[in-house]
């Protein structure tokens, strides 16, 4: 995990000080007198992999021959949006077929984890868990469901309350062949769900 310096916490304290005063609280209040050193902790938390471009924290074994799909399911993942730095959240399932080798299945939310903590967009976060995976496994499928809520539209804005926004990426035997990906959403408890 990325550890910011003592000059990038330091700026970031004293962003969140301006913010602060800016919007018309007493930054001397002794509620809010330690939240600039708490803020910048807490975004080199949220913000650890931004700017990373490769995950390379896993382990790959062998695959059985005619290994059929792998499937981890309602992965949680915290986010900020890119356009306002408002969280989203919510959860991916991931499928893959495999080929010549098999993840460790820890790493598949870790990867999660590596492409939520940075200013993200949902579509974005689909698409870089699935590249990933691809450039990692090559694997014969790949099948990605992202489901969140977006406080840039439930807390302002549209003022929009429970909203959910669902992005797909299929790629290989998901996206040519019906079977498997109907396969993939029985499996992933997304068709249990849609009329919730
Ligand atoms: N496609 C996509 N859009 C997002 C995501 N998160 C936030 N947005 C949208 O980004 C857009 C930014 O639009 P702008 O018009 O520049 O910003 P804005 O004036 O704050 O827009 P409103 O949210 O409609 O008030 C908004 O429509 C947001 O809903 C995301 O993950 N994916
Ligand atoms: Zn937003």
């Amino acid at each position: 995990m990325k550890e910011f310096n003592e000059e990038q916490l330091t700026t970031l304290a004293h962003g969140t000080t301006d913010l602060l005063q800016v919007i018309g609280d007493d930054v001397n209040r002794s509620g809010v007198i330690e939240t600039p050193g708490r803020v910048a902790q807490a975004y080199a938390e949220i913000f650890a992999h931004t700017g990373e471009t490769e995950f390379t924290n896993y382990k790959l074994f062998p695959a059985e021959k005619n290994a059929d799909m792998v499937v981890i399911r309602d992965i949680p993942f915290y986010s900020m949006c890119e356009h306002h730095l408002l969280p989203f959240f919510g959860t991916v399932d991931v499928a893959y077929i495999p080929t010549g080798e098999i993840i460790g299945l820890s790493k598949v939310p870790r990867l999660v984890d590596w492409v939520a903590r940075r200013p993200q967009v949902q579509e974005n976060i689909t698409t870089m868990i699935g590249d990933e995976l691809q450039r990692i496994l090559n694997p014969a499928g790949i099948a990605i469901y992202v489901k969140a809520r977006h406080m840039c539209m439930e807390m302002r804005g549209i003022n929009q309350p429970g909203d959910q926004t669902v992005t797909n990426y299929y790629l290989g035997k998901f996206k040519d062949d019906a079977n498997s990906r109907l396969e993939f959403l029985l499996n992933s408890g997304v068709l249990a769900q849609l009329d919730k």
